[in-house]
């Protein structure tokens, strides 16, 4: 297994281009299934998790050819999915089970076909994560469904029909699975309650470009008119917010100054808020912006909330910053119950955090030591590479492939940057 090396103590300078988003690209290829026509989609991620899905849609039958990339020198690859007939409607355990989103396929093939088998993808390091809204959402569209060994069996033999689904909690997943049923539904659906993430906004301009009427997406209530069919259509993946707020607090971590391509400020909002508080600056600029840090780190609390508030999914990059900012922080995770798996390990580097039910009480600390790490999820491991970049000595991270599953080279974007960061291939 390879694993990544990281002296520290170099801050970093420079400019690092952000790649389309990862959790914007599943849902995107998922959405291929509704249509016999080709979906190209561009500013495609080289990810583990790409690979992954890619796998499982051509295992139903989607004709996939790619294009371009980091090698010929392109930003981001080209893909085109063709689901000229769909061969089989049954996603397999031993796909679903390396990656939780394989559940997108679920609503494009009982909206398609009819009928669906989708293995349950079950829980994960971060949390139990259950599909119930998503089952609730499709039986509401009429879908029958039985949850039996571990398949979810779906069936819709006239079809899906629109209707009012009112989301008890806010589910990102739930959320894209039922906008893209709906789009081949009879009728119009409303979806109250429904995830606002820009991955949400991406998918349903995409979905509409494609044929689909879909308004709201954004915003709470989402209103979808079904369609006979939808057609071809291009698509470039909107930005990745999480790695780009990723590299924010890692150019804030080392006190660097990193000018982010590609990407926006309006994507991290809640995130640039909170850290301005703990002492972070940004200057927009044509092609991005720039994020510093000229002063003291100062520790500010944080809550993770469903979209437009903190993401889960920059908690633990933010704990690792939080690790060397003067005084405390409260970090407050509210969206998966065990989230906080970074936390043992960033001890292990010096760090002082004690747990607290569902809050961890950071107090920052001069200093952190290089250790070897290893984590059990993607952002924790990247919060160990945050950490490792400021740490004295060498932090040997464990475990690379959970990195692999979202950030396209890692190493080599820090390295351009000025860390001192390389990858130890596996014999
Ligand atoms: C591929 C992808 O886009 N993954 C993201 C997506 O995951 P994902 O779509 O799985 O996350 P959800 O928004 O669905 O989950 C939010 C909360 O709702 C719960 N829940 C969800 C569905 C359901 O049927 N029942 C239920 O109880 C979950 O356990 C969790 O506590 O959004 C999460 C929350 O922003 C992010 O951390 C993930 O990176
Ligand atoms: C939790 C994540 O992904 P997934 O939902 O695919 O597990 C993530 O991207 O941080």
């Amino acid at each position: 297994m390879d694993k990544i090396r990281i002296r520290g103590g170099r801050p970093l300078q420079g400019r690092l281009a952000i790649s389309g988003a990862k959790n914007a690209a599943l849902p995107l290829m998922a959405a291929a299934l509704l249509s016999d026509e080709t979906l190209t989609l561009t500013n495609l991620p080289h990810l583990a998790d790409i690979s992954t899905l890619a796998t499982l849609l051509a295992q139903h039958g989607v004709e996939i050819a790619l294009n371009g990339g980091a090698a010929d020198g392109a930003q981001g690859r080209v893909i085109e999915l063709t689901a000229r007939r769909i061969r089989s409607t049954t996603a397999p355990y031993d796909l679903v089970r390396k990656m939780r989103a394989s559940v997108l396929v679920l609503g494009p093939l009982v909206a398609r076909e009819g009928h669906a088998k989708v293995s349950l993808p079950g829980g994960c390091a971060i949390g139990t994560r259950p599909v119930d809204l998503h089952i609730m959402g499709l039986e509401q569209l009429g879908a029958e469904i039985e949850v039996t060994e571990g398949y979810i069996n779906a069936r819709a033999p006239n079809g899906l029909q629109g209707a009012r689904i009112v989301f008890p909690k806010v589910s990102v997943g739930a959320t894209e699975n039922l906008m893209m049923a709906a789009s081949l539904a009879r009728g119009e659906t409303v979806l109250v309650n429904a995830a606002r993430e820009p991955e949400i906004v991406d998918l349903a301009a995409c979905l509409n470009a494609m044929g689909a009427s879909i308004e709201g997406a954004g915003t709470d209530t989402i209103r979808i008119q079904g369609r006979d069919r939808l057609h071809r259509a291009t698509h470039r993946i909107v930005a990745d917010r999480i790695e780009t707020g990723t590299y924010v607090m890692a150019a804030a971590a080392t006190g660097g100054e990193v000018e982010l391509v590609g990407t926006s400020l309006h994507l991290i909002e809640a995130a640039a808020d909170v850290l301005r508080g703990a002492g972070v600056e940004f200057e927009p600029t044509v092609d991005g912006f720039k994020v510093r840090r000229t002063g003291d780190l100062v520790g500010v609390d944080v809550m993770t909330e469903p979209y437009p508030g903190f993401p889960t999914d920059l908690q633990a990059q933010m704990m690792g910053l939080m690790t060397m900012a003067k005084g405390a922080s409260m970090i407050t995770e509210t969206i998966f119950e065990n989230r906080f798996m970074h936390v043992p390990e960033l001890v292990r580097m010096g760090a002082n955090v004690t747990i607290h039910g569902a809050s961890a009480l950071v107090r920052g600390v001069p200093r952190l030591t290089g250790a070897p790490v290893m984590a059990t999820d993607l952002r924790a491991s990247v919060s160990l590479v945050i950490a490792g970049l400021v740490a004295q000595g060498e932090t040997l991270l464990n475990r690379v492939y959970h990195l692999d599953r979202g950030y396209e080279r890692l190493e080599e974007k820090l390295a351009a940057c000025g860390a001192d960061v390389t990858r130890i291939k596996a014999d």
